[in-house]
């Protein structure tokens, strides 16, 4: 139990070396590239549900990353505050434009822009 507290909450991240953050900004750029839209998220983040709701509603196809669900997910996150200066998720993609997180989408949304981006893919 302790063992598995240590390991959960403050076993210590291995730091990527340069050439390997290299490698996954270059993974993430191309998913920014090559995604029509692409988010990166967390499962348990009640802003990105709203982002995945909003988007699903709209019938709009996301590439979802849950960063939470995969061993490189804390790299991922940090090459993503390195592309955009953005730390938080939902972090999100459209037409290889970086639109923000889920207020931004939403503000987005308001103010009918939106579609016009969806529209355009
Ligand atoms: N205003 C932001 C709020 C996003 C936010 O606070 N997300 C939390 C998760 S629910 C976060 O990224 N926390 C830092 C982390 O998980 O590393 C938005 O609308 O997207």
């Amino acid at each position: 139990m302790i063992s598995w507290l240590y390991q959960t909450f403050f076993q210590p991240r291995k730091l990527l070396s340069p050439e390997e953050m290299s490698a996954t900004v270059d993974k993430v750029n191309a998913w920014i590239k090559e995604k029509p839209i692409f988010v990166a998220s967390k499962t348990y983040c009640p802003y990105c549900q709203a982002t995945l709701k909003t988007l699903d509603e709209l019938k709009a196809d996301a590439y979802v990353v849950q960063l939470n669900t995969i061993d490189d997910g804390s790299d991922i996150q940090d090459a993503l505050y390195e592309i955009t200066g953005q730390r938080t998720v939902p972090n999100i993609f459209i037409g290889g434009k970086h639109i923000g997180g889920n207020s931004d989408l939403q503000e987005l949304k308001a103010s009918g822009k939106l579609d016009a981006l969806l529209s355009d893919l």
